[in-house]
């Protein structure tokens, strides 16, 4: 086989895959957009999501800042060489985290080191089979740490929060699945999509779920009582009322599917693997001689373009307060937000997520740090023959990871707003009250958006820590995000888990007996 022109192909995947949402995503990102209700909050958030997957598209940038688990599927016909193509996948993955489309995701388990190129043990993850077609179909798909930090595995019978007792039938996977989307909120940036996996042992059981994943949207299961559970999972999960980001809203859930396998005796596991809207996974087709690519996968149908709302119509629209505050910014201010306010930040930023919260605990601040904005962001960075740092792509973190030292953080060194994704628990919240303090939702997977609203990167400290971990200071303008935490208790997360756990509850009853 030609080596480079296989290296190409590969490289053409990975970026394609990472810059361009595929079309069976749209129609379902589509569908949901025009659900909802214009000015609310699941409509201005799904308007920022479509502006920014345009924007990929167009700059050939990262969807998401985080590259993800990549993970290859490939199968190729009996005789061919498995060594090559896991050293083209190697090389194309190094250029492309190079190029700027991948950011460095692959860090040591034990001294949080980042291995700087997407390489090390594990990293990427390259499933190989045999088949007996005569071409290689490669299928990859990038699937975030935040919304695998959600995925979820049930040993049955048990007994579920909300929805009560599961049984060893396919009612009792029904509440799973229910349970499943219910306890993931807008943490793995809903409206998201799962693959669901019954059967197996606990590892074939999530490979299973994860396989789910590389099916169409659009496709029809097979079997006919997974069709069922299928179709009921997705006419009834958008009424849990979680919705994009979990902002509350019509659409929580964009693709359900299930595949079941033989189980042990004594086990009898469901397992769900939950994806991000931002559900990168792309296929192709490879000449076995030549390593040219013959065809691409998930990409059937007209093309999906999104009407570009323009922001500033987005405000006019919306029924929120819009509230411009410039970094430093004083307690006053603060304490004059409300949860629902929307805020644009002109000034400075500073970029923190987990490396460096567990380092402020300890440490003091590498800057001032008084009536600053600390934003949870791992960025993907590029820097430039002058020596200048470049933001390719800066959404925002699941900002729960860092409830243990938020509280503390904040008080200490004065920090007035925390922006990340997701929400945070009742210790920030009570944080918030006593210091005067505001926690700010942005959209999660927005990362061109974000990138966008970032007019220089002023310096960098702790670049030890690695890229997405080190603390970037970064001037931005009208950087927008919606209060979701504020000073005076209140906590639209709080709002949304209650209302959806006891929606939840309705579905107790026996619906597959
Ligand atoms: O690592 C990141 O940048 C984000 C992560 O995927 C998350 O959803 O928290
Ligand atoms: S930030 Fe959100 S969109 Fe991006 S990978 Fe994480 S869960 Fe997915």
């Amino acid at each position: 086989m030609n080596h480079e022109q296989l290296q190409q192909s590969m490289y053409k995947l990975i970026v394609e895959t990472s810059t361009n949402l595929p079309k069976d995503v749209r129609r379902a990102v589509k569908a949901a957009k025009e659900r909802e209700n214009a000015g609310t909050r699941a409509a201005m958030s799904l308007d920022t999501i479509t502006t920014n997957i345009k924007m990929a598209d167009d700059h050939i940038s990262p969807i998401c800042q985080d590259t993800g688990m990549p993970t290859f599927k490939i199968k190729t016909p009996v005789g061919v060489n498995q060594i090559q193509i896991q050293k083209a996948i190697y090389a194309a993955m190094e250029q492309a985290t190079k190029d700027g489309k991948l950011r460095p995701n692959s860090v040591d388990s034990l001294d949080g080191s980042n291995s700087g190129n997407n390489l090390g043990p594990g990293t990427p993850v390259i499933k190989f089979e045999q088949w007996e077609e005569d071409y290689i179909d490669a299928r990859l798909i990038l699937k975030g740490g935040g919304c695998e930090n959600k995925n979820i595995q049930y040993s049955l019978p048990c007994e579920l929060e909300g929805i009560g007792k599961a049984g060893r039938d396919l009612d009792g996977i029904r509440k799973c699945i229910m349970h499943s989307v219910y306890q993931a909120q807008g943490q793995g940036c809903s409206a998201g999509f799962i693959g669901v996996g019954i059967g197996g042992d606990r590892s074939s059981g999530y490979d299973l779920a994860k396989a789910q994943l590389f099916r169409g949207v659009d496709d029809v299961n097979e079997n006919e009582d997974l069709r069922k559970l299928e179709e009921y999972v997705m006419a009834h999960a958008n009424e849990l009322g979680i919705g994009t980001m979990g902002f509350g809203g019509e659409t929580t859930l964009l693709g359900c599917k299930v595949g079941v396998m033989n189980r042990l005796p004594a086990s009898f596991f469901v397992s769900v693997a939950y994806n991000c809207w931002a559900y990168r996974r792309l296929g192709v087709s490879v000449n076995t001689e030549t390593g040219e690519i013959n065809e691409w996968y998930y990409q059937d149908g007209e093309d999906v373009s999104f009407d570009t709302v323009q922001k500033e119509e987005q405000e006019v629209k919306s029924e929120s307060r819009v509230v411009t505050l410039q970094a430093p910014i004083t307690e006053e201010q603060i304490r004059d937000l409300k949860v629902g306010d929307v805020v644009k930040i002109n000034g400075m930023m500073y970029t923190g997520r987990d490396a460096i919260h567990k380092y402020l605990s300890t440490n003091d601040s590498p800057v001032d740090l008084n009536g600053q904005v600390i934003y949870h962001c791992g960025p993907v960075m590029l820097k430039d023959a002058e020596g200048q740092w470049h933001v390719k792509a800066a959404g925002p973190t699941t900002s729960i990871r860092e409830e243990p030292y938020q509280g503390d953080i904040m008080k200490r060194f004065g920090i007035r707003a925390v922006i990340g994704k997701g929400g945070m628990g009742p210790k920030t919240l009570q944080a918030l009250g006593e210091h005067g303090g505001v926690y700010l939702n942005a959209i999660g997977g927005a990362a061109q958006y974000y990138a966008d609203c970032i007019k220089g990167v002023e310096g960098v400290d702790l670049m030890n820590f690695g890229i997405p971990e080190a603390m970037w200071h970064l001037r931005v303008e009208g950087f927008t995000a919606v209060v979701t935490m504020d000073s005076h208790g209140n906590s639209l997360h709080e709002e949304v888990n209650k209302s959806s756990l006891e929606k939840l509850a309705k579905f107790k009853e026996p619906v597959f007996v």
